[in-house]
């Protein structure tokens, strides 16, 4: 091999010297300078992934970082509605613009790309893959502390794609009490370790709904068993969400960067330290 620079990472030759395996790592666009990417993934749908996701930028950007949203979930998208996002991106010969929400939180999502919100994307993976890729590489993002990427659930195409593409440092799985917890998480979990992707812990939602009338708090979808899960898989529970009908709302009015209190406040302080 006569081109060869020895540079095993970044060859896709099939070669007998190889000594080391290619990397995947896609380029960021060259005017992105992005410091962490964390990635929100859940075993099935419906958790809060996308609620949780928000929820961590707000607090992180109340913290005066510069934060981003990469919403992956191509075909279920709901980062633009709960900031209140409706015009469609624009571009320049630069790259795709992202849209920034009231208080400078930038958002890439399908849902600021199609003509309608309503119309539905109907793509087979490797194209829905392929786009999630593309707003790594072809998004302007400028410089970030954070890039929050919201994934779609399970363990598909579009996550094996980031956690190849993408630098991702650390993932935080989104889960609930009545899920099949230990199994739909420890698929998840085992994901990432494969990958080689740190999994900085656990988020519980839908832990507890509390009375307003008398202040205690009920289980409404059972008793929790994310400590005995979490033990099993050597990691960290960072935070126990409450069923909150305030905070769906916020999400629904496009009024999350306003919601009080932020839950996960305590969650982007750890992050911090990254
Ligand atoms: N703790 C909570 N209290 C009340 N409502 C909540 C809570 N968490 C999420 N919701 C609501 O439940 C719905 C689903 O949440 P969300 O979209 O965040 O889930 P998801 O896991 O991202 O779903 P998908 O798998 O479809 O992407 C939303 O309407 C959201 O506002």
């Amino acid at each position: 091999m006569s081109d060869c620079t020895h540079d095993c990472s970044s060859c896709g030759e099939s070669c007998g010297e190889r000594t080391q395996p290619q990397s995947l790592l896609a380029p960021a666009n060259a005017l992105s300078d992005i410091k962490k990417v964390i990635a929100v993934v859940s075993g099935k749908g419906g958790v809060g992934k996308s609620l949780v996701t928000s929820s961590l930028a707000v607090a992180m950007r109340r913290m005066g970082k510069r934060v981003g949203i990469l919403d992956a979930d191509i075909t279920g998208p709901s980062i633009p509605t709960a900031f209140n996002l409706h015009e469609r991106a624009t571009g320049t010969d630069a790259g795709i613009n992202p849209s920034v929400s009231e208080t400078g939180i930038e958002v890439m999502s399908l849902n600021l790309l199609v003509e309608r919100e309503t119309d539905p994307v109907v793509w087979r993976g490797p194209v829905i893959a392929g786009t999630v890729k593309q707003f790594w590489t072809d998004v302007v993002w400028g410089d970030l502390d954070y890039l929050f990427v919201d994934m779609p659930p399970g363990t598909g195409d579009v996550p094996l794609t980031v956690f190849q593409s993408l630098p991702v440092d650390g993932i935080i799985v989104v889960t609930s009490p009545q899920d099949l917890v230990s199994m739909i998480v420890t698929k998840a979990v085992k994901m990432a370790e494969l990958m080689d992707i740190p999994v900085l812990g656990l988020v519980e939602n839908y832990s507890y709904f509390k009375c307003p009338d008398c202040g205690k708090a009920h289980a409404i979808f059972g008793e929790s068993h994310i400590d005995e899960v979490a033990h099993d898989l050597g990691l960290k529970v960072l935070a126990r969400l409450p069923i909150d009908p305030n905070v769906a709302a916020a999400c629904d009015n496009g009024a999350i960067e306003k919601f009080e209190p932020n839950y996960l406040a305590g969650v982007a302080k750890e992050l911090e330290t990254l």
